[in-house]
């Protein structure tokens, strides 16, 4: 068991700013002495927090952060910026306490100024940020994929990884908190990396978490259902992607309009200059995505623009929604100023875009078998798009396995279970991460969705999902297809709160191995 937090990447040479000088600029209030004091990080966390940090305590969900202050200290924190109800819980810590009504909303412009984010430079790296139900990680990667092609040096920050160049990190949230994602870019400048892509989730422009950056360009995938744990309905979700767009956000933006009818009411409500792209032939829009060639291993596509503008290239996974995401990723590009041709060019020149997405329809068996893929998916629209990708290259049977998040969005289940069913010849009904709720229970919510089916296939439920696997593979042979849904990259699982490591694609491995395949 293990409850191990992966590391945060800040600067190595931060340079210090004094506390009353960011006092003074933004006009704060505070109490203490600020004098001597000087700052060279931020942190939102008391275990994170380095030697001269500002330690900002936020009122959580179920801690105020100020009750962390002294641990803080010890850890070298130099100062702290809290509300009024974390200053009274730090009064005796003896740092100076800068009060601010809502320390979350501040977080992002202070991370900013402590790490000189948005000073103005000779050529600043170009930043872009893609938001959206599905696709985000993997148009992110895409992006990541097609500028080190175009011979940049790149950042990405993503649910399953965060990269700076060749320095790689696993993530803890999609993204970071605004303290981390500034040190974060801090970092990046310091290692000459000249374009960052950003995954930015809907909890993330809720929270505050991306204030202080502004996108040269931002790119939504598409919109269906999930988070309705953390917004009211599919509106208030469809409200929290837009301020993405917005203009003190973001200086261009892309629309891909596949999704109906998210997609175009998104175009409508945007207020930045945009371009859309659709890869549905019957959906109007000024780029069009059109997939050529589907092949186990990779997706050939023609993306054509305004003025008859084109490239044809190839995605190296299966499915049209990959194709979509690969387009919009170039569209994005094509926005921040990158020449059409000239991507076009490098892509040919290695057969296509280069790019290794874990966990995202990941084959992981071998040439001889069952073709077995690990995938994040993990709502009805992903599933849909995933399973019609995989029975495309599937003579034989697909065997859905799969299980769902616990203490997350529960009114997604039933559909789960429902498409899983309708798209799968075998299903089998498996555990994710349970966090603290009785998995047996959520497995059961996922079968009376799948009876919901307007025709049920062989269905199993088999638990762990050790087991579940191994079961799969049994009943699989040469021609079937087992996609794993849920797990992708993903190194543990949340049992109780507690990460047990895991890996799923380690598990599909093994029990091939084991069945001799
Ligand atoms: C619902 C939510 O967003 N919760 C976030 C929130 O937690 P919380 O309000 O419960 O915090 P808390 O535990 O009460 O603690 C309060 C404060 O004390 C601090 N603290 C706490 C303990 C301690 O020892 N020291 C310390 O300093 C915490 O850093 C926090 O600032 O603040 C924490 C600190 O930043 C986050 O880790 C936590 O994200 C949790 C893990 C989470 O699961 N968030 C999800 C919903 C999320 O944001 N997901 C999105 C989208 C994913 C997707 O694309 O599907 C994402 O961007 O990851
Ligand atoms: N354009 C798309 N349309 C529909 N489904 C997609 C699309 N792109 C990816 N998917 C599906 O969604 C899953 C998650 O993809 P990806 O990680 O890129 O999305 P994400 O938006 O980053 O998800 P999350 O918010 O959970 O991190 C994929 O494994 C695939 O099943």
């Amino acid at each position: 068991m293990t409850d191990r937090i992966p590391p945060v990447l800040r600067p190595e040479h931060p340079s210090a700013r004094p506390l009353a000088e960011l006092v003074s600029e933004f006009g704060l209030e505070y109490l203490g002495t600020l004098g001597g004091v000087d700052l060279t990080g931020i942190s939102i966390n008391s275990e994170e927090v380095e030697p001269g940090d500002l330690y900002v305590a936020v009122a959580g969900a179920r801690r105020h952060g100020a009750e962390f202050v002294d641990r803080a200290k010890e850890r070298g924190a130099v100062a702290l910026l809290t509300d009024p109800a974390g200053a009274e819980l730090a009064k005796d810590s003896a740092l100076p306490i800068i009060v601010v009504d809502s320390p979350r909303e501040a977080l992002g412009a202070i991370s900013c100024w402590v790490y000189r984010t948005q000073e103005e430079q000779e050529d600043p790296a170009k930043i872009f940020g893609v938001t959206g139900t599905n696709g985000k990680t993997s148009t992110s990667y895409l992006l990541a994929g097609i500028l080190r092609q175009l011979g940049l040096v790149t950042g990405l920050s993503t649910t399953a990884e965060r990269h700076i160049g060749d320095l790689k990190v696993v993530s803890r949230l999609t993204t970071p908190e605004a303290s981390e994602i500034h040190g974060l870019l801090a970092r990046m400048r310091e290692s000459g990396v000249r374009a960052v892509a950003l995954e930015v989730s809907a909890q993330a422009l809720s929270r505050h978490r991306v204030d202080g950056i502004v996108f040269d360009v931002v790119g939504f995938t598409n919109l269906s259902h999930d988070h309705l744990d953390d917004y009211a309905d599919m509106e208030e979700y469809f409200w929290s992607k837009l301020p993405l767009f917005d203009p003190d956000r973001a200086r261009r933006g892309v629309v891909c309009l596949d999704s109906e009818p998210w997609g175009q009411r998104f175009a409508d409500e945007v207020r930045i200059p945009f371009t859309t792209i659709s890869s549905r032939p019957e959906v109007e829009a000024d780029w069009r995505v059109e997939v050529l060639d589907e092949q186990a291993t990779h997706t050939e596509f023609r993306l054509t623009g305004p003025e008859g503008r084109s490239i044809t290239t190839r995605v190296p996974l299966i499915g049209w929604h990959m194709a979509a995401n690969a387009g919009l990723a170039i569209v994005m590009l094509v926005e921040a100023g990158f020449d059409l041709s000239a991507i076009g060019q490098a892509l040919d020149d290695d057969g296509g875009i280069v790019a290794y997405l874990p966990g995202r329809t990941e084959r992981v068996s071998g040439d001889r078998g069952p073709a077995v893929y690990v995938d994040f998916g993990h709502s009805p629209d992903a599933f849909l798009n995933t399973l019609a990708a995989v029975r495309r290259f599937t003579p034989g049977k697909v065997i859905m396995l799969f299980g769902a998040d616990g203490d997350r969005d529960a009114t997604k289940r039933h559909d789960m279970g429902r498409v899983a069913a309708e798209g799968s010849d075998v299903l089998i009904i498996t555990d994710h991460h349970p966090r603290f709720e009785d998995p047996a229970s959520i497995r059961k919510t996922l079968l009376d969705g799948a009876r919901l089916a307007e025709h049920e296939p062989e269905t199993h439920e088999v638990s762990p999902p050790e087991a579940a696997i191994r079961f799969a593979v049994s009943l699989a042979g040469e021609g079937d297809s087992i996609l794993w849904a849920g797990p992708g990259h993903q190194d543990y699982r949340d049992i109780e709160g507690v990460r047990t490591p895991y890996s799923a694609r380690d598990l599909a491995r093994e029990a091939l191995r084991e069945a001799g395949w």
